[in-house]
């Protein structure tokens, strides 16, 4: 298990402070219930207005000097607290993101934003209480009671049978809760899901006039999770009428036995004051503790769903150095070699893609085409090295993609995914994300050819015009053409269309594809489509069945040899323009 404490390295001096001025805060509170007892024995017993006075000075003085302990307590551990909760969040950020689609596949994205999130607080909550009270509240219980012995060994004995069994009350109801606020977090997890997904597809909710079942399924689930909460919750709820009641137990012992031994003269009156008050002092220190146990297991729980994710290693590596041209394997041509790959997604049964061979030159468009889920995404996913093939080799620019450090290899491919993924901000920003210091001019330059220069001017603030999240305030289509055009300015070696003009009208498809290559001379582009009209001019095409390879060349070699293309065709276009075209 990943040593989480490291990330307590920065704040020992913190860890430090705060639970010895809780104990120095504990220390004065121990001697109040003393000089109450010496005002009742002596200053209200003597009628001795001034000794009153001077006790009840001394006791505000604890007081304050309790508080400003306190104070200071509550600083450094929240300190300590913060710097552990930023700390372990920012490694397990990073962590996440040197995981590749492989793991994020497996482990679910819903886990772990609630891991980075609810988790990590818990953590520091737990943090922040531990270093308070793992030494205050077990040394006001066991102060009490040495208190209580100093005062009179005989009555000493209600405190040793009463507070262990006030611990075991607490203890029980601890260890039955427990399991249920780890079940707790669990289903947090679900509600996460639930209302990501229905954030996410709230469009699709909607026009499938589907609000009503999520509604249920969302109901059902927060009402499960509330049910889990009040079964702790009525278990947690017997913790202060129980302990509570054993205590007043203990106090009328106290006072019944405390008042034959003020008649006898063996105490006085104040000392049995003394005494009820270091009762109570008990019991809240034990109360305190037990939600001290409760948050810290919490936070245990936390930890080890934390752990989980630092335990799920990378699967890609990468070297730190730049690769170096003269490394380079292939013919200079080459832009882009698959050789026989095969690869099968983790935990699936069968392969995605399986023997996969072929060369895509520079400066040369190909396309790639085939039924949905015939592997055309995870084709062109090979090339960026989202994921890695199972078999085989895929080389970029003469080199095995696992040899460039990952941020060379994505520098020279530029992809737009079939989803397009805009960010709150606005064009310019959204432009830079490829490159940081693109200037005006190449970015208008992207949008010309991506075709998304004219809407973007008749917007009204060009480069400026704010961009909503996940770029709401644009059509499908434009979003699309602003993706391709955030590709573009990078100015990549390697162009990935993944189905990305899927939501643009014919003409505006085919204007992209001549725009893209006239004005991006050298770039090799992949186009993946379903449709045969976008592809059909590539220099190269290659036809995806069922993972496979069905062929593999000019549209009208495809047309003449290849059954699977011609059945496309077919499909799309009229008899007379399949033959003619
Ligand atoms: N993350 C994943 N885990 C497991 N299997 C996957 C994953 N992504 C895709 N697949 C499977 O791999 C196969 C190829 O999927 P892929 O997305 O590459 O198809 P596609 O040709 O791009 O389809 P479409 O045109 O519908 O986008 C499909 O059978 C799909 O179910």
């Amino acid at each position: 298990m990943k040593n989480l404490l490291k990330y307590m390295k920065g704040y020992v001096k913190e860890s430090i402070i705060a639970p010895l001025f809780k104990m120095l805060e504990a220390s004065f509170e121990l001697i109040v219930p003393v000089v109450t007892a010496r005002v009742v024995d002596v200053g209200i017993k003597n009628a001795d207005k001034s000794y009153i006075w001077r006790q009840c000075i001394v006791l505000v003085i604890l007081g304050i000097i309790g508080l400003l302990c306190a104070i200071t307590a509550q600083y450094f551990a929240a300190k300590a607290a913060f710097g552990f909760g930023t700390n372990l969040r920012a490694d397990l950020y990073k962590h996440i993101n040197s995981l590749s689609y492989t793991e994020l596949d497996t482990v679910g994205t819903p886990t772990l934003v609630t891991r980075i999130t609810s988790d990590v607080n818990q953590m520091q909550t737990g943090v922040n209480l531990f270093l308070r009270l793992f030494l205050r509240s077990p040394f006001i219980v066991i102060g009490s009671v040495i208190m209580a012995m100093t005062i009179s060994l005989k009555l000493s004995v209600i405190f040793l049978i009463s507070v262990p069994m006030i611990g075991l009350v607490i203890f029980l109801i601890v260890k039955f809760t427990m399991p249920i606020y780890k079940k707790v977090q669990n289903m947090l997890d679900r509600v996460v899901l639930l209302t990501r997904e229905n954030y996410e597809g709230a469009r699709v909710v909607r026009a499938f006039r589907r609000q009503e079942s999520e509604k249920e399924e969302f109901a059902r689930t927060n009402d499960h999770l509330k049910k889990t909460q009040f079964k702790a919750g009525r278990i947690s709820a017997l913790m202060n009428p129980a302990t509570y009641a054993l205590a007043n137990l203990a106090i009328i012992v106290i006072l019944l036995a405390g008042g034959r031994q003020v008649d006898t003269g063996n105490l006085t009156q104040g000392e049995v004051i003394a005494l009820v008050n270091y009762m109570n002092q008990a019991l809240l220190a034990l109360i305190v503790l037990a939600n001290l146990v409760i948050t810290v297991s919490r936070a245990w729980a936390s930890a080890i769903r934390i752990n989980e994710v630092f335990a799920v290693e990378p699967s890609m590596t990468a070297p730190e150095k730049r690769m170096e041209d003269s490394k380079k394997c292939c013919e200079p041509e080459d832009a882009v070699v698959f050789d026989h790959v095969t690869f099968t997604f983790a935990k699936a049964q069968a392969p995605s893609l399986s023997d996969i061979h072929f060369t895509a030159k520079k400066g040369q468009t190909i396309g790639v085409i085939g039924g949905t889920g015939s592997g055309k995404s995870t084709l062109v996913n090979l090339i960026p090295r989202f994921y890695d093939a199972t078999k085989g080799r895929v080389l970029v620019d003469g080199v095995l993609v696992g040899e460039y450090p990952f941020e060379q290899l994505r520098g020279k491919t530029g992809i737009v995914p079939q989803r397009s993924v805009l960010f709150r901000g606005t064009i310019r920003e959204n432009m830079q994300w490829g490159k940081a210091d693109a200037t005006d001019d190449e970015i208008w330059k992207a949008l010309t050819i991506a075709q998304a220069a004219d809407f973007v001017r008749e917007k009204g603030n060009g480069l400026d015009e704010p961009v909503a999240t996940r770029g709401g305030n644009f059509s499908g289509g434009q979003r699309q053409r602003l993706c391709i055009a955030r590709a573009l300015v990078k100015d990549p070696k390697v162009l990935i269309l993944d189905d990305s003009s899927s939501a643009l009208d014919f003409a505006t498809d085919a204007a992209l594809r001549s725009a893209i290559k006239k004005g991006t001379e050298g770039m090799t582009t992949f186009i993946v489509s379903q449709r045969a009209a976008t592809v059909k001019g590539s220099d190269l095409i290659l036809v995806l069945d069922d993972g496979k390879m069905a062929g593999i060349g000019t549209h009208e070699e495809l047309l003449k040899d290849c059954e699977v293309y011609r059945e496309i065709c077919e499909s799309q276009f009229s008899k007379e323009e399949v033959t003619g075209l």
